[in-house]
Order: structure tokens, then C-alpha cells, then sequence
């Protein structure tokens, strides 16, 4: 029977009275009280404080049912409050370009600054972002992690909005590589963004239950007025839990995210034998749903704006509803057993086999069939790469129409026809990076061209090319491809010391091999964006930063991040480790130089740095600008991003152990023997084949 609390009780004497007579007359003995109060008032007291207690507890188990945090929920913002805020959106008023629309910078009738994301399309990834953005925005509340202060939308003109608190300067990556920031060239500075950013991901990991952030990289660590880190952009975040949850898709209905109301109430009274819906009826109550323009979505509401402590927002700016967004696209999943947390990119993935693969393929929904192709059969590495391969070769084919080497690119994945058509034009949304080099290239020819040094797409081309070739050549001979095997996707400095003298000798390992090395898989698991991770010579980005997200963005994504099964905290530590390399080296993870010998080495920072820890010259890794250097520090944090990026999962550090280690109340374990500066030998190779 459900527990029903006591009806308050009719007004009695005043109780500061008795108050006042308890606590301020000394205690009297048993025998002063007359004999019938004596038998009354002990049993009436432990009641009470029975009941009490009771009541607590009921109280404290709902507030942790619904809010396993103490994070404010956000406030629905009136749209016309943020178009006032912007300045009717202006241009000038523009913070950054999101894959999803812009970002303006505002100010509130109470001169609170805040940023607000306009979110412009009825791109269906969008709105599971803008969804994910508020559902943790619920959870999260941390110095070192961007605060959602609220969200808006417009109907008429089809926007969705989210409110932040607006964080001074801008994102790591912009003021890192683009801007320079006098600051950031201080060690000092890297070293505190370092340890902000170490425990704001530690922080989102000791959360009851864990979040995993999903997409740790540069241009979602934000600067504030003192450059210190914080934390943003939840679109990816996953909540990690005993119990599954998911926000369902109706493929039935053109993909759209399902009320999740609906979907809870279902849930509910399917594991109930069709009973009340006692868990979800408050929620139910309190709820007041908003029409985006793209689809109906509900939001509970049942919390003043007074609850909202440090309330940022006048009365006039809100509307008179606070959304709570702990109802928001969550529900349980009890049938899943594969960890898939509360992302949103989860959707559409669910069903085993050919029926996963049927659905992926056949629906139109964007990107989910590129996706279907790694979780059907095809995500060994080496055939993750053949489709890299496939789809550059498709376009470079473009550029050299005669050539006729992708049909022998891909063992398994070349369509033909109006198949293959269908299938170029997916690959051209997703990697539009690739054709986005060419911007970088421009730039570096202009500025570069005294010294002979060729564009990054130039380059590009070449390595593609030969080694799509090279490939074709050996099926023709017969030859199987061994670049299954998982160590090809992982770095042998040997090789990088023969560089591809060695690759041609053991046709062990190809030039794209070597590329990849170290970004195991997250070339093809990225969120698409380029501009995080690879340039020419001279890094041209700013201002412009991700395009629509996927799972993770290349070269910070883990290798085992992608099925949806393997996600844990240690993905965020991987993605960790390549953003402090960026950060010491003051570059991105991939950089493309014309100079072919020693840039070759270099291109890849993850290898490079692995191929110093083996010749002992960690700090050739660090940033020539950087003033003031601590060795001893840019050594440590160099160790530890080794330690972060090894592949095996279980071999990376905690976030706890990262923070512990930077403070340095942890001690510093050993780097594993292939990392070791001894001489190379057989022995020493071995290890390296086995080791994470
Ligand atoms: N709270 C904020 N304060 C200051 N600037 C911000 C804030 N939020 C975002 N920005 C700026 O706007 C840019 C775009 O933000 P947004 O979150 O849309 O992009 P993104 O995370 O790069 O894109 P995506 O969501 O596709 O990954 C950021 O890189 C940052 O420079």
C-alpha cells in the first residue's frame, strides 16, 4: 500500500511557547510532571519522531529518484527575452559556429552575460544534442564544468535555444592554436588548464551515476576571464548506469525522438501488467509540453524560478515555467544489456543482427547506415580503414575520373551503380573535412611556397592513392591483406624510424597504416570535424569549430569507442590523453607538413610522442613558445597522456588517478616497457605487440 503522509494536525498552543519553556527552564524531574501527562507524552514524542523520520526518508528516496543530484534544473527562457539579450541575434554579437548553428554572446535585463546556442535546423542530431544538453544540465554543478542556465525555443521560426553562462575566452582550441593567447604560452597556465580539466572529467565521474562526456577535446574546454577550464558541451554525454536507458526513435515516423512521456508512461505499464503509473504520475502532472517546430517534446515543470538559487534571470525574463529535465528523453530500457547511457546517438541502434542491419541500411536516417557497416561484420580495424580508404578513393576519383582502384580498395564494401552513388554522396556529408583541407591548403601553399612545401591535401592524395594502389596491385597477385590485426592500428616506433622503407619491405603495413596509428578507429567514429584535429601547415580554423556530431570526434574518440558496448569512463581518459598532448605541443593531433622526411614523424602527435618516450626525448614534444617551462611538470603531464592513451582500457588511468598523479599525491607508475627509452630489440618488440 502506497504511503500516505499524516494530515497536518489542527493548530495547538503556540509552539515557541513551548519552546521557550523546555529549552530554557532546566529539565524537570519525571515526578514534577502530574501522572497522567507522564504515561502520554513520552509514547506521543517517539510517534512523532517516528513519523518524522518516515517522512524524511519517503522524501530524500523521491528526491533521488527524480533529482540524483543537487544541480539547479534550467529555466525556460521566453524567446523574445534572448533575441532582446542578443540584440536581435546580431552578428557582432556571434561567440562561435557550432555544428548545429551559432552561439551569441547576451546580456540579461540583470546584466548577467550568457551565451546563447541557436540551434537552427530540424536536424534530428541536433535536437538529440539539445536534449542531452539539458538532461545533464540537471546533474551537472561543478566550477570546472559550463553551467546550462536554461533553454527556449520558437515555434514560428523553428529554433531551439540553449542558454549558458558565458565563459570569457572562448574555447581551448581557438585560443590555443589560433588566437595564441599570450596567457596560454605561460607553463604555468597549460598546467592549471590541465588540472581543470583533469577534474572536471573526474568530477563528472565520481556523479552517482558516472557521466561519461563522450567527446573530450580541445574545443569543448572553454576559457574563462582567467583562463581557467571548464568543461562544455554535453550533445555526446552518456549517463553510465546498472540500468539501460535510451530515448527511442520512431523509425516509423521519419526517425523523430519520441514524446518521452509517452514513451515512459509505455514502459511503465508494460512492467506493470498494465498498473498505475505511480512513479511516473507527478512527472506526468507537472508536465507542460513544448512544441519545437520539429516535433513535440515535454519537459517537466513544477519548479518556481525562486527554486533557482542564485536565481540569474528577473522574473519578466522567464517564462513561468522551469523545466526539469531529469524527465527528459531517459527512460529505462530494462531489455538492453549493452551500456548506452542516456546518449542520444544510441537511438536506431537497438534490435541484434540482420534486422539491425536491415532497418540501418533501408532508412533514410542520416548516418546510420555509415554506421551499420562497423557494427555489422565490418569493425575490425583493418576493414574500418578499407572503408577510409574506399571513401577518399571516391573522392579522388572525382579529381582523376579514369583511375578505377576503389573497386579494389574495399574487400567487402564496394557497391556499384546507383548503389554506389547513393553511397559516395553519404561519404562526401561525412567526411566533408577531407574536402575542408583544401581551405587549409590554400593557406599553407600561400604562405609556404618559398619553401617547396606542398599543401596537406596534396599530400594526402599521394598517400591514398599510392597505397590504394598497392592494395589493388596484391589482391590482383593474390596476396590477403593482414592489416586486420589490431597492432596495425597501433604505433611501432620501429617502423617510424624506417619510416616507409619498412612498410614497403615487410608489406606489413601501408602509409595509411601509419596514419592512422594511434587514432585507432576515431578517423572513422568521429563527429566529422577536421578542424579539431587535422590541418595543413598553418592552422586556419578559427572561429569555425564542430560539424554534426556522430561518437566522438577523430583522434580523440577511443579506439573502443563506436558499438556502443564498450563505452566507459577510460573512453574520456583516451580522449584526455590526446588533448594533453595538444595542449604541451601546442598543435593538433594530426598536422600535415610539406617537408616529407622529418614531418612525416611528426604528423601524427600521438605516434610521435610514443616514438619520444622510446628515444627518451619527451620534451622535444613541447611547444618551442611555451615561457617559463617546468620540465619536470611537461614530463609528468607527458607520461600521463601516454598513460591515458594506451589502447587497452583497463590499462588507463582513472580520472582520479590522473588528478591524484598531476597533484602529485599519486605516484607516478612506471610507463610500460615499450614506451622505455632502452634499445630497440626483439624482446622489446614483442612487448610492444602485446602491450595496450
Ligand atoms: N558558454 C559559452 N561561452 C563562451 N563561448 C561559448 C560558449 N559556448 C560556446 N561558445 C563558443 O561557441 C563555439 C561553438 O559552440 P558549440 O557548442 O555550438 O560548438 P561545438 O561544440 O564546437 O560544436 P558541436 O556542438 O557541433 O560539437 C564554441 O567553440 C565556443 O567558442
Amino acid at each position: 500500500m502506497p504511503f500516505r503522509p499524516v494530515p497536518p494536525t489542527p493548530p495547538g498552543p503556540p509552539p515557541p511557547l513551548i519552546v521557550h519553556q523546555v529549552t530554557l527552564s532546566p529539565a524537570p524531574s519525571p515526578t514534577e510532571f502530574p501522572h497522567h501527562r507522564q504515561g502520554v507524552l513520552p509514547p506521543l514524542a517517539a510517534a512523532c519522531s517516528f513519523l518524522f523520520f518516515v517522512l524524511r526518508c519517503f522524501r530524500k528516496v523521491r528526491r533521488e529518484r527524480t533529482a540524483p543530484s543537487d544541480a539547479k534544473p534550467p529555466h525556460r527562457f521566453s524567446y523574445s527575452s534572448l533575441r532582446h539579450a542578443t540584440n536581435s541575434f546580431s552578428s557582432s554579437n556571434i561567440l562561435g559556429q557550432g555544428g548545429f548553428g551559432s552561439v551569441f554572446r547576451g546580456t540579461l535585463p540583470n546584466r548577467l552575460e550568457v551565451a546563447v546556442k541557436v540551434m537552427d535546423s530540424g536536424s534530428l542530431q541536433g535536437e538529440r544534442e539539445f536534449q542531452n544538453e539539458l538532461f545533464f544540465a540537471s546533474k551537472v554543478d561543478s566550477p570546472h564544468v559550463v553551467s546550462v542556465l536554461g533553454f527556449s525555443s520558437d515555434r514560428k521560426r523553428r529554433r531551439m535555444l540553449l542558454v549558458y553562462e558565458l565563459v570569457q575566452n572562448g574555447n581551448l582550441q581557438d585560443a590555443l592554436l589560433h588566437r595564441k593567447c599570450a596567457e596560454l604560452m605561460e607553463w604555468k597556465k597549460r598546467f592549471s588548464i590541465t588540472i581543470d580539466i583533469a577534474k572536471g572529467i573526474e568530477y563528472l565521474h565520481n556523479l552517482n551515476p558516472p557521466v561519461i562526456h563522450g567527446d573530450i577535446k580541445p574545443s569543448n574546454v572553454l576559457l574563462d576571464r582567467q583562463f581557467s577550464a571548464k568543461i562544455a558541451d554535453f550533445g555526446l554525454a552518456r549517463l553510465k548506469s546498472e540500468n539501460q536507458y535510451e530515448i527511442t526513435v520512431d523509425e516509423s515516423d521519419g526517425g523523430k525522438v519520441n514524446d518521452v512521456l509517452e514513451v515512459a508512461k509505455k514502459a511503465e505499464l508494460e512492467s506493470n501488467g498494465g498498473g498505475a503509473l505511480e512513479d511516473y504520475g507527478s512527472v506526468v502532472e507537472d508536465t507542460e509540453s513544448i512544441t519545437t517546430g520539429f516535433e513535440e517534446f515535454s519537459l517537466g515543470v513544477g519548479q518556481s524560478p525562486e527554486g533557482f538559487s542564485g536565481d540569474p534571470t528577473s522574473p519578466e525574463t522567464l517564462d513561468a515555467v522551469t523545466a526539469s529535465p531529469e524527465t527528459v528523453g531517459i527512460v529505462p530500457s530494462p531489455g538492453r544489456n549493452s551500456f548506452d547511457g542516456a546518449s542520444v546517438e544510441s537511438v536506431n541502434e537497438l534490435g541484434t543482427g540482420a534486422e539491425k542491419s536491415n532497418k540501418g541500411m533501408s532508412k533514410g536516417v542520416s548516418a546510420k547506415d555509415w554506421w551499420w557497416k562497423q557494427e555489422n561484420g565490418t569493425s575490425e580495424n583493418g576493414k574500418v580503414k578499407d572503408y577510409v580508404m574506399e571513401w577518399i578513393g571516391t573522392e579522388i576519383k572525382k579529381e582523376r575520373p579514369k583511375s578505377d582502384w576503389i573497386g579494389a580498395s574495399s574487400s567487402s564494401n564496394v557497391a556499384t551503380g546507383k548503389l554506389e552513388k547513393k553511397k559516395n554522396k553519404r561519404h562526401k556529408q561525412r567526411f566533408d573535412w577531407w574536402l575542408s583541407l583544401d581551405e587549409d591548403s590554400k593557406i599553407a601553399t600561400k604562405n609556404l611556397k618559398k619553401e617547396n612545401i606542398r599543401p596537406a591535401r596534396e599530400w594526402w592524395k599521394e598517400e591514398y592513392c599510392g597505397e590504394l594502389e598497392r592494395k589493388k596491385k596484391k589482391k590482383k597477385e593474390g596476396v590477403v591483406s593482414d592489416n586486420n590485426g589490431e597492432e596495425d592500428w597501433w604505433p611501432r616506433a620501429e617502423e617510424l624510424y624506417v619510416g616507409r622503407k619498412k612498410k614497403n619491405r615487410s608489406s606489413s603495413r601501408g602509409s595509411i597504416d601509419w596514419w592512422l596509428d594511434g587514432l585507432s578507429g576515431e578517423f572513422l567514429k568521429g563527429r566529422g570535424n577536421s578542424r579539431d584535429s587535422i590541418s595543413g601547415e598553418i592552422p586556419n580554423s578559427g572561429g569555425i569549430s564542430s560539424t554534426p556530431s556522430m561518437r566522438g570526434t577523430i583522434c580523440y574518440v577511443a579506439p573502443e569507442y563506436g558499438g556502443g558496448d564498450n563505452i566507459s569512463e577510460k573512453c574520456d581518459v583516451y580522449s584526455f590523453g590526446v588533448l594533453l598532448l595538444v595542449l604541451i605541443a601546442g598543435r593538433r593531433p594530426l598536422q600535415v607538413a610539406g617537408s616529407p622526411k622529418s614531418e612525416f614523424q611528426r604528423a601524427n602527435l600521438i605516434s610521435w610522442a610514443r616514438l619520444l618516450a622510446r628515444t627518451g626525448k619527451l620534451l622535444d614534444l613541447v611547444d618551442k613558445n611555451v615561457q617559463s617551462l617546468d620540465r619536470e611538470q611537461a614530463h609528468l603531464c607527458i607520461t600521463i597522456a601516454l598513460l591515458c592513451l594506451q589502447k587497452s582500457p583497463a590499462r588507463r588511468p582513472s580520472m582520479k588517478d590522473v588528478v591524484g598523479m598531476l597533484s602529485g599525491d599519486t605516484e607516478l607508475p612506471q610507463l610500460p616497457t615499450h614506451f622505455s627509452p632502452s634499445p630497440r630489440s626483439r624482446l622489446t618488440f614483442k612487448s610492444n605487440k602485446k602491450a595496450g
